[in-house]
């Protein structure tokens, strides 16, 4: 892992590698596509093949816990050999466990997945802010102590999340918003960028920045984000990694990432699962599919 920290390690993996991230989610579904069985063996197949093809070219491998735990202690077994494995082909692995909780169950989850000593450390984690961007400090503590980020789900890429997320504050900000300006004022100086991330899914209807920045100078309190139901937001002031789910299979396409981040697209993250393991179990297929998203991703955000 060496000195630098997630963000620098992020700023290096997006240039080296370019901008993709590879969900495993050994879903029901894919494995039996792959001819699989729905149990432990068939989801080890599954994954080992993703990381044997993949975890050695694409910048970030995104493991979704849910579908480890379901096989229970022989899944979580099998999420280890996941992390060990990518993390030695030089991918930098981001585990999508989206945790959430008061502030000292925090800490017990930081240690879970952020203490270099657990055989489930990882490069970043995902983390729910709404038992309040405050509970997740001792996760943001022990992240910046082990040189790990946090990414903080902000506009989530479900049609349901607007309902909590897009809901407007009295001092006129959405709740993303806030969640959004917290995480900015963590990362504020940090060069090239802070180690603290924000998750904002490529499906979503958005406003870039600037239009974002005009809407709130426009009015007060409730504001014209409010009247039209767009969720303005802006991520102009981040200074940090952006995940983007809800590419590909979800909807989301490479041209999103403007339309949704702004000026912010420079720090995008896209995340494909299900879209790149249907071209499994192959690994050429898996492999020109993560190939050709990567391009598609990279021009469309400059790079
Ligand atoms: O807002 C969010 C946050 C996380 N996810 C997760 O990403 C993958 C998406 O899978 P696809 O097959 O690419 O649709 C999945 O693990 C989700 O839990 C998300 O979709 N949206």
């Amino acid at each position: 892992m060496g000195d630098l920290t997630f963000g620098a390690r992020t700023a290096k993996a997006l240039t080296k590698r370019g901008p993709l991230c590879v969900g495993i989610d050994p879903h029901s579904q894919l494995l039996r596509t792959w001819g699989l069985d729905d149990d432990v063996k068939g989801a080890e197949r599954f994954c080992m093949t993703i990381v044997d093809a993949l975890a050695g070219e694409v910048a970030f491998i995104k493991p979704q816990s849910a579908f480890f735990e379901r096989f229970g202690s022989a899944g979580i077994g099998l999420l280890e050999r996941v992390i060990s494995e990518s993390r030695h082909a030089g991918a930098q692995i981001l585990l999508d466990v989206k945790r959430g909780d008061i502030g000292s169950t925090m800490q017990a989850y930081a240690q879970a997945y952020l203490d270099p000593a657990s055989p489930l450390a990882v490069d970043a984690v995902t983390a729910s802010p709404y038992l309040g961007v405050g509970s997740l400090q001792p996760m943001f503590d022990l992240a910046s102590a082990h040189r790990r980020g946090v990414f903080v789900l902000a506009l989530t890429s479900n049609a349901e999340g607007g309902q909590v997320q897009k809901a407007v504050r009295k001092d006129g900000r959405t709740v993303a918003q806030s969640v959004i300006d917290e995480v900015a004022a963590a990362n504020a100086d940090a060069e090239p960028m802070g180690s603290l991330g924000v998750v904002v899914g490529a499906t979503i209807s958005a406003c870039r920045g600037d239009d974002a920045a005009r809407s709130r100078q426009m009015t007060h309190g409730i504001t014209h984000t409010a009247r039209s139901g767009e969720s303005a937001h802006d991520l102009d002031a981040l200074n940090g990694p952006i995940l983007v789910p809800g590419m590909g299979t979800q909807g989301g396409k490479p041209a999103d990432l403007r339309r949704v981040l702004g000026r912010a697209a420079t720090w995008a993250i896209p995340s494909y699962s299900r879209d790149i393991a249907r071209h499994g179990p192959s690994a050429g297929g898996l492999r020109q599919a993560a190939k050709q998203a990567m391009e598609a991703c990279a021009e469309a955000v400059g790079r």
